[in-house]
Formats: C-alpha cells, structure tokens, sequence
C-alpha cells in the first residue's frame, strides 16, 4: 500500500518536489517562497489569476528561469538547481511551450525524427537511416497523436490542433518523465479541445504532466489534481471538487471573470 502523504512528506511514488521557490524579477517576487509536489503519472493542473507564477514556475522546471532561493527536486535526488535547459530535458523534464516550433517545410514524419535525436543536426539525422526501432517509435507516437494518416503531410499544412498535437509528440520523442504543457486548447476548436483531453490520457501511461490552464470546463474533465497559485503563492489544493468548495479560490479565481474568460 502506498503510504499517504502530509504536508512535508510526498507520497512515495513522487517524482517532483519543490520547497519554498522563490523567483524575483528585480523588486517584483513572481514566485513567493512556492512548494509543490506531485506523484508519478499524474496529471496535475495548474490554475489561478493572471500573473500568479504559472508560466514562470513551468519556466523554473525546465530551468528557463533561475530560482534565487528554494530547492526542486525530480525523481529520487536530482536537483535541478543549478542545472541548465539541456541537462534538466536530457533527465526528464520535456516542455511543450504555446507558440508551436514545428519544422513547416518537412513532413509530420520528418518532424518526429528529427525530435527523436537532437544531437545531430536536422539535415544529418533525415538523412541517416532509421533502424527499425525507431521506425517503431515514430509509428506509435503518430498514432497516439492521431497523426499517422497525415505522416507525410507537411506540417505546415496541418491545421492549428494538429500542429500543437505534432509538436507534443516532438517533445514526447524525447521520452521525458515529466511533461509540461502551457495551455495547451488555446485556440483550439471543441472537438480538438476533446481530442486534445484524451491525447493527455494517453499521455499518462508514459509520463507525468504539469498542464496550466484556464479553461475550467477542461480542466473539471481532465484534471487528477488541481494547485491553485495566487501572486505567486499556493492557494490551495485538491481535487477540482476540494478546491471549488474552498472560499479563498473562489474569492480570487474561480467567482471572478479571471478564469474561462482567459481561455
Ligand atoms: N522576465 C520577467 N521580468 C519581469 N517580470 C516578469 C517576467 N516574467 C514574468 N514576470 C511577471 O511575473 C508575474 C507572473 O507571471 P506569469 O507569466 O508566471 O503568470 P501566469 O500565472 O502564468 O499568468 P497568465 O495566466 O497571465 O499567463 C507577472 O506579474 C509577470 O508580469
């Protein structure tokens, strides 16, 4: 049985715990002395008013930002504090950012390659030959992002959903352990926002996933749980059911016009 935990302990099954972020920009503190922790293959959401530190303490995660106190740690004892992008993604932590970085003028396929070994240039590694797991990879990836019918589309043609669907699977060649999506339905039709919510699912059977969202009608559906940042601070946490009965949230967030007006 998995022993539960209190307020300083994580459940054993954590793959991320930080302890009192605290980022400044100048005087301004975006992040106020922030603790956070989450269990393995979860799908944690992050929600709040505009300007709560969302973006930033993604940006801190994958070591965009610099925290000027605090600890992060993932999995059993990496400490991401003072490491830089490339070493935080190579242990793990993959980010998916909203503008989409899609390569417009190669194939969907192409795209997946070239995001499955970084290390090479682009032109080198479409021109080295696939071994068959590999091939293997790419064809399962395509799949669970529902573009295997459009492989050999370019990616420039595909419309707004399928290219940020493209690009989570780009960063999911990567095989991070711990996903970071920043809105990812921003513009996105209801039925790609469906499609989106269910690619997330599927998500979970290979990593964790920190999602910042406003949309509270997707995050009721898809969140396991929920963290509520206030001026760069916890609020609150829970299931959406807890956090929706907590006064605070609903001063602040969930009853002003902060939340699905965002979205
Ligand atoms: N590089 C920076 N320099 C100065 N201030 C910054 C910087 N990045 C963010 N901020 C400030 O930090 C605060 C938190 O911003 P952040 O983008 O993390 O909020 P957020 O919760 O993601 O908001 P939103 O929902 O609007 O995206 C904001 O007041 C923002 O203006």
């Amino acid at each position: 049985m998995k022993k539960q935990n209190n307020k300083q302990d994580q459940p054993l099954t954590s793959i991320l715990k930080c302890r009192d972020v605290l980022v400044k920009f100048g005087d301004f503190t975006a992040l106020d002395r922030f603790s956070f922790g989450m269990a393995d293959k979860e799908i944690h959401f992050l929600i709040g008013p505009n300007g709560a530190g969302k973006t930033t303490f993604l940006d801190v995660l994958c070591g965009l930002t610099k925290m000027s106190d605090g600890s992060i740690t993932f999995q059993k004892n990496y400490s991401i504090d003072d490491k830089k992008e490339f070493e935080i993604a190579r242990k793990g932590i993959g980010r998916k950012f909203q503008a989409p970085s899609i390569f417009p003028h190669l194939t969907v396929q192409e795209n997946l390659e070239v995001a499955m070994k970084q290390e090479k240039g682009v032109f080198s590694m479409l021109r080295a030959k696939m071994t068959k797991k590999q091939k293997e990879k790419i064809d399962r990836q395509l799949e669970i992002i529902g573009l295997a019918g459009k492989r050999d589309i370019l990616a420039g043609g595909l419309s707004h959903g399928q290219k940020q669907w493209l690009e989570i699977g780009m960063v999911m060649m990567q095989e991070p352990e711990l996903l970071l999506l920043d809105e990812p339905i921003a513009g996105m039709t209801e039925e790609e926002e469906e499609k989106t919510g269910s690619l997330l699912r599927e998500l979970k059977q290979d990593c964790s996933l920190i999602v910042v969202e406003h949309d509270m009608d997707f995050v009721r559906e898809y969140a396991e749980k929920v963290t509520v940042m206030h001026e760069g601070t916890l609020l609150s946490e829970g299931t959406m059911e807890e956090i929706q009965q907590n006064d605070k949230v609903r001063e602040v967030y969930l009853g002003s016009k902060g939340a699905d007006a965002h979205a």
